[in-house]
């Protein structure tokens, strides 16, 4: 059987408060060139071997400086997707499918095919993202100076929040984070 290897990326949709999100912490990419200037939620690459939210917390302290409380991962909804992503996706978890570097082992046990949901993202090519969101401790929308790998951090209010130029791969994330904290904006 063919066993595809991914990548697994983790963020952070930070909002001001859990419990009544008005505003969503937005991060706009300084590198690599073509990525620059496309909005992004904060978080990176796990690392070999790493807890996954682990490395959300090691990634939050290095990018952005802060600390956070995570709430539940936001999964992945199979009909948010476009219908290629879709198609791809499905012979993916057919196929199965394990991250690199030995994070969480096989990945494929939910499967889309029958599934609605699964717990991560795909990305471009290889990499997957699993979304936390998260509250600062403590919670607030301080002002936030941004490290190398950001142009601007921005606060954003949620009927302002898709104005924004979003990493592709983001826009379904982003509304199922804005569905699930707020249902009461959803579509
Ligand atoms: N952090 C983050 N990355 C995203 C999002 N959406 C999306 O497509 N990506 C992609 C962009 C990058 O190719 C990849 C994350 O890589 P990164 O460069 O942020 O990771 P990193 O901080 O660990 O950096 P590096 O060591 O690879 O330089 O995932 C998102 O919302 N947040």
């Amino acid at each position: 059987m063919v066993v595809s290897m991914s990548k697994l990326v983790v963020a952070a949709a930070i909002v001001d408060e859990l419990s009544n999100p008005q505003v969503l912490l937005c991060a706009q990419r300084s590198y690599p060139a073509e990525l620059a200037g496309r909005w992004e939620l904060p978080g990176g690459k796990v690392e070999p071997g790493e807890d996954p939210a682990a490395a959300l917390h090691r990634e939050l302290a290095e990018e952005l400086g802060v600390r956070v409380d995570l709430g539940q991962v936001v999964p992945a909804r199979i009909a948010q997707l476009d219908e290629a992503t879709r198609q791809a996706w499905r012979e993916l978890y057919a196929q199965g499918g394990r991250y690199q570097d030995q994070v969480d082992g096989d990945f494929s046990a939910n499967r889309p095919q029958d599934a609605q949901e699964a717990r991560d993202w795909p990305l471009v090519g290889e990499l997957r993202m699993r979304v936390w969101p998260a509250q600062l401790i403590p919670a607030g929308t301080p002002e936030l100076v941004p490290g190398e790998g950001h142009q601007e951090l921005r606060w954003v209010p949620w009927d302002q929040v898709f104005d924004l130029d979003w990493l592709p791969a983001d826009l379904p994330i982003i509304a199922a984070i804005r569905d699930t904290l707020r249902p009461d904006l959803a579509d």
